[in-house]
């Protein structure tokens, strides 16, 4: 059922397995993307080469499914949105088999032969698990700000309601402790109340740190008859979720527990990105925009400094610097931070203002700990409180500048809450919806302890147990983001020399 009913690996074979819950009679797990009819018996087609690389076999993660435990509805899909629309034909163009699935790593090469892991294609499913009219939804926003989070509960109440005709939809109210703080007493989410409400930034629901108590959790679920709770959050919601759908299962509860990942610091591994990552590298963009014109603007030697969040990874500082082309060093968690020497990003900065005049840093706030040392201190959730980067940082540019008896002007921008408390830019609002519909796609079919993602651009379900396994995630060291990130700001890379994969020896090869 999840990692922690002792089971080695979510994956299972899919080509031999002959899965099928709802569907038992193919024999094979069929990929997304479209069948070429040119590829027949006859052989290869002209133009198409056989890789030298066998193709391999195919795992499919295991998502649970509460059919397997529970007497299922089975309703058919397609004819309840028939009854739903008036009598006019189903509107969902592809009911998904238990079997349709995406492949995680699309790329392939001689150094990555073997087997293929996939994962399950999210979408509209044949049979409903679930009466959709006799469902209770339950919706619980935790962890930090992200844009998005009013688009994610406004998309889940109208999908549940306009179309599976949900019972109830429940809000639950800041964060976990909604579940049995008395003074946070739940909302009634209609389509009404959640009309437009993708439009306004932060969670109508409100959110917090800290405060799980399990067995009050369970309770609220039982005395509000939920059957589909949906928890919207980042790595540690996740862990959080994840408790909450193995203690149903040992509750013997029908509940159905779907994860929609959100976070800024697009943390939570496996997938393309999450929800509000997009918007938030676009609204850090002013801030640098302004950086650039305060140190360009500050004569002589201007340097302007922006802090982001990141906590332990740099993927909004990264994407911010390559989306601006203006940044002159970018510091993350994933690279030591060296202040002088050879690899020094002081003697970088002092390069740039002598070629350009000014330079600009962006500095996220969990990069440094190797100077800086890091924090015994917690915050109410259990993540590590982090030192004041940027203020070391300017503490530093003036004092190495000084040294040489050089001025220089620093001013230091933090937008850290104005970039999460924005609204879903157009695209965070598309993946919002679609994350919304998918998840309870997902739950009306029956799905739990599952988390809903984009991966290779299509929508997938992932067993909460790999997303928790594995996140929060980092930035590849030696991946091509950071990669194109020393590339645009000319800084130093403080890693260890690593030779490029395939070496110049199988390049000049024929
Ligand atoms: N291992 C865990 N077990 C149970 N509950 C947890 C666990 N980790 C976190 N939680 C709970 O999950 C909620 C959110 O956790 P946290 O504050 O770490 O945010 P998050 O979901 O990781 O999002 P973000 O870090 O992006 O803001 C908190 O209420 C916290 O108590
Ligand atoms: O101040 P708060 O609300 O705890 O949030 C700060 C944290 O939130 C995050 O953006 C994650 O949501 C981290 O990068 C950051 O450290
Ligand atoms: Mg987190």
């Amino acid at each position: 059922f999840l990692a922690s009913s002792g089971r080695q690996s979510s994956f299972s074979p899919g080509v031999t397995a002959a899965v099928g819950r709802q569907q038992s009679s193919r024999d094979a797990v069929s990929v997304q993307g479209d069948v070429d009819e040119s590829f027949g018996e006859e052989g290869v087609p002209e133009g198409w080469v056989l890789p030298k690389v066998p193709s391999g076999q195919i795992y499919l993660a295991e998502v649970p499914c509460l059919s397997d435990y529970f007497p299922s509805m089975n309703i058919r899909n397609d004819m309840m949105v028939q009854a739903l629309s008036g009598g006019s034909p189903a509107f969902w163009n592809r009911l998904l088999g238990p079997d349709d699935c995406v492949i995680i790593d699309p790329i392939c090469g001689p150094d990555r032969p073997g087997h293929k892991k996939a994962l399950l294609r999210a979408g509209p499913r044949p049979l409903l698990h679930f009466d959709p009219q006799k469902t209770v939804a339950a919706i619980v926003t935790c962890g930090g700000l992200c844009p998005g989070l009013n688009s994610v509960i406004h998309h889940l109440t109208e999908t549940l309601v306009k179309n599976y005709s949900a019972q109830r939809v429940i809000g639950v109210r800041g964060g976990f402790a909604g579940f049995y703080n008395r003074q946070l007493t739940p909302l009634d989410l209609t389509v009404s109340r959640v009309d437009r409400l993708q439009h306004q930034g932060g969670t109508l629901l409100g959110t917090s740190r800290g405060g799980f108590e399990l067995d009050n959790i369970i309770a609220f679920l039982r005395a509000y008859q939920v059957t589909q709770l949906y928890v919207i959050g980042g790595d540690g919601t996740h862990r959080a979720a994840q408790k909450i759908a193995m203690e149903c299962k040992a509750q013997q509860l029908n509940i159905a527990v779907a994860g929609v990942p959100k976070t800024i610091d697009n943390d939570v591994d496996m997938l393309d990105r999450s929800f509000g990552f997009e918007t938030s590298v676009e609204t850090a963009q002013a801030a640098i925009t302004s950086a650039v014109t305060e140190a360009s603007c500050n004569l002589p030697n201007g340097i302007g400094i922006v802090k982001l969040m990141g906590r332990s990874s740099g993927f909004i500082a990264a994407h911010a610097t390559l989306a601006s082309g203006d940044v002159d060093l970018c510091l993350v968690p994933e690279m030591p931070l060296v202040l002088e020497g050879p690899k020094g990003c002081l003697p970088h900065l002092m390069q740039r203002v002598h070629d350009k005049g000014y330079a600009v840093v962006v500095v996220a706030e969990g990069a440094g700990e190797n100077v800086l040392g890091s924090s015994a201190e917690v915050d109410l959730s259990g993540n590590k409180k982090l030192p004041k980067v940027a203020e070391f940082m300017q503490h530093s540019i003036e004092d190495f500048f000084h040294r040489h008896n050089l001025p220089v002007t620093c001013k230091s921008i933090d937008p850290s809450y104005t970039i999460r408390s924005v609204p879903a830019n157009a695209s965070d609002q598309i993946l919002c919806m679609q994350l919304a519909q998918n998840a309870v796609h997902a739950a009306m079919a029956g799905y739990t302890a599952f988390t809903v993602g984009l991966v290779n651009n299509k929508a997938v379900l992932i067993p909460m147990s790999l997303v928790t396994a594995t996140s929060p995630r980092c930035l590849d060291p030696y991946g091509r983001v950071l990669e194109r990130v020393l590339s645009t700001t000319l800084q130093p890379s403080t890693l260890p020399y690593r030779p490029p994969k395939g070496g110049l020896d199988s390049a000049t090869q024929p």
